[in-house]
């Protein structure tokens, strides 16, 4: 049999995945549907995704976690249940309204006790964090503008030691990642923030692809290097 490979094909996988092992993730599911009942832009992490955060930082043990971009919260919430109650998470994002949904998002999942919203643009935040010699993170997840993400590294690596984990989200953006000449300001952000951890002795990383709902795609994985 020729098996055709379509992106229906890809989505109907996640679905099925999804289906036998997200069953249980009632309160992401929720959160979701409360991000889609106010029209946020679906750009938020794929659920399968989503759990992959929460995988991750449960593996790392996880207690204090800063985020770029916020939207609705979505990624939030999976990464605030996988740390538990004595974990702190801190969340940056510059959209008033976007923050507004996600205040909600986090009293609908009853994480409101954790988590931290802060307005205004990530890189200022990041300096601010800097500035008051606030401790390290031990995991940071890259998902506001993908055109600054060189300068989020920089930060990040400040407020990171060794054993953080950094993970930074749509560094494939259909395949346009290959494109060396691109002069989308994104495309050339990743493509800087590629070459910067690839010459960079600190961290060990890894990226890897993912098609689905979300089209064709990736993440990268690092770890901050003892
Ligand atoms: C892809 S969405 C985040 C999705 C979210 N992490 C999730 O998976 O549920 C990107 C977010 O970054 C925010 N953003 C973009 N540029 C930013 C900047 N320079 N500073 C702060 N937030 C920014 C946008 O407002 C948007 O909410």
């Amino acid at each position: 049999m020729k098996i055709q490979i379509t992106p229906e094909r890809y989505v109907a996988v996640d679905d099925y995945f999804n289906s036998l092992l997200l069953a249980d993730d009632t309160i992401p599911a929720k959160v979701l549907a409360h991000c889609e009942a106010h029209a946020m832009p679906a750009i938020q992490v794929a659920p399968n995704q989503g759990k992959l955060l929460n995988l991750l930082v449960r593996l790392k043990g996880a207690k204090r976690i800063l985020e770029l971009g916020t939207l609705g919260a979505y990624s939030t919430v999976w990464m605030a249940l996988g740390m538990g109650p004595d974990g702190r998470l801190l969340t940056l994002d510059f959209d008033e309204n976007y923050v507004r949904v996600a205040r909600e998002s986090l009293r609908i999942a009853a994480v409101d006790d954790r988590v931290e919203i802060r307005l205004g643009r990530a890189a200022d935040l990041m300096q601010a964090l800097i500035d008051e010699g606030a401790a390290p993170f031990d995991f940071i997840f890259m998902d506001a503008d993908k055109e600054n993400n060189p300068r989020y590294l920089e930060l990040a690596l400040k407020l990171s030691a060794p054993g953080t984990v950094i993970v930074a989200d749509n560094v494939v953006r259909q395949g346009q990642i290959l494109d060396a000449h691109s002069e989308g300001s994104n495309i050339k952000g990743l493509r800087r923030f590629f070459d910067d951890m690839a010459g960079n002795e600190r961290l060990s990383a890894t990226a890897f692809q993912t098609v689905g709902s979300k089209g064709w795609d990736g993440l990268l994985i690092a770890i901050v290097n003892g």
